[in-house]
């Protein structure tokens, strides 16, 4: 098998022949919330089709586009959508945009996600800082052999969700009046929600809400040294706590908060 850092210098070259330059910031765009990205000024926009050692995006709501530009006076490499696991995908293919980035200079990565709630104080709608998560999953994309030049064996998660960030877009969300919530997102694999069992064990276990992505991303972000911004859109309570789930609802939700959702993320970007 090629080695990673092989892989990656394929896929940059490519993308600095398309005009992708230096990245301060990678931006994963969870479901219903991709259209951040058309407000990335100066846009370079490329199908995930077309990019080297891209899978392709499968999911509802995630239009599967790269696209590069300035956001908030800051270089931005924004994912309009992302990987998931449950698509069939290993984990080294679902974080490798990660590691695109930060081949291309981002030195953080704001992460998004729509999410369950599982905090009996969330509502559906509220946006939460994630300030943790439990891997949850059952796999790990660090699993394999360590490329020394990619990151540390075993890398320190202690603060994996960078603490002056949280601080900052507190502030952020404080100075605009805006309600935040903060918690621990745990990450299960999917495609299946969950049963009303295992969200009374997340919410024993410490989570605050539930979803199928972004555990693994964190990882690789951590391991390749990138500072991590969090955001949960709760989209619906968790399994047991309303009386069915489906994933229109989760994207009617986020149709619902995407403006507040935009402000926020543009608002912190600009002070990070
Ligand atoms: O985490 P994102 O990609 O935002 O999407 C969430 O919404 C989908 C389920 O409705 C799952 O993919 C879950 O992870
Ligand atoms: N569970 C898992 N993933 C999700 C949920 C949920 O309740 N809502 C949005 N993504």
């Amino acid at each position: 098998m090629a080695k990673l850092s092989e892989l990656l210098k394929e896929t940059t070259t490519f993308l600095k022949e398309k005009g992708i330059g230096e990245v301060d910031f990678g931006l994963i765009l969870g479901s219903g919330l991709g259209e951040l990205a058309d407000e990335v000024e100066d846009a370079i926009a490329i199908p995930f089709s077309e990019v080297p050692h891209f899978a392709v995006s499968t999911v509802v709501g995630h239009a599967g586009k790269l696209v590069y530009g300035t956001l908030s006076g800051k270089k931005v490499l924004a994912m309009q959508g992302r990987f998931h696991y449950y698509e069939g995908h290993s984990m080294q293919k679902v974080t490798y945009p990660v590691r695109v980035m930060s081949a291309l200079g981002a030195h953080s990565i704001i992460v998004t996600n729509a999410a369950g709630g599982v905090n009996e104080n969330f509502i559906p709608g509220n946006l939460m800082l994630i300030t943790d998560h439990i891997n949850f999953t059952g796999d790990n994309p660090l699993i394999g052999e360590n490329e020394d030049e990619m990151g540390p064996r075993f890398p320190d998660m202690s603060h994996a969700y960078t603490p002056e960030y949280c601080e900052v877009t507190k502030k952020v969300a404080n100075a605009q009046n805006m309600s935040l919530q903060e918690g621990v997102y745990m990450g299960y694999s999917g495609p299946t929600y969950e049963t009303p069992a295992e969200i009374r064990m997340s919410r024993v276990m410490g989570a605050d809400a539930v979803g199928m992505s972004t555990v693994s991303e964190v990882i690789v972000a951590a391991h390749s040294g990138m500072k991590v911004l969090g955001i949960s859109c709760i989209t619906n309570l968790a399994a047991g706590m309303q009386s069915s789930l489906n994933h229109a609802e989760v994207v009617e939700t986020t149709e619902r908060v995407k403006a507040q959702f935009k402000e926020l993320v543009k608002a912190t970007l600009a002070e990070l």
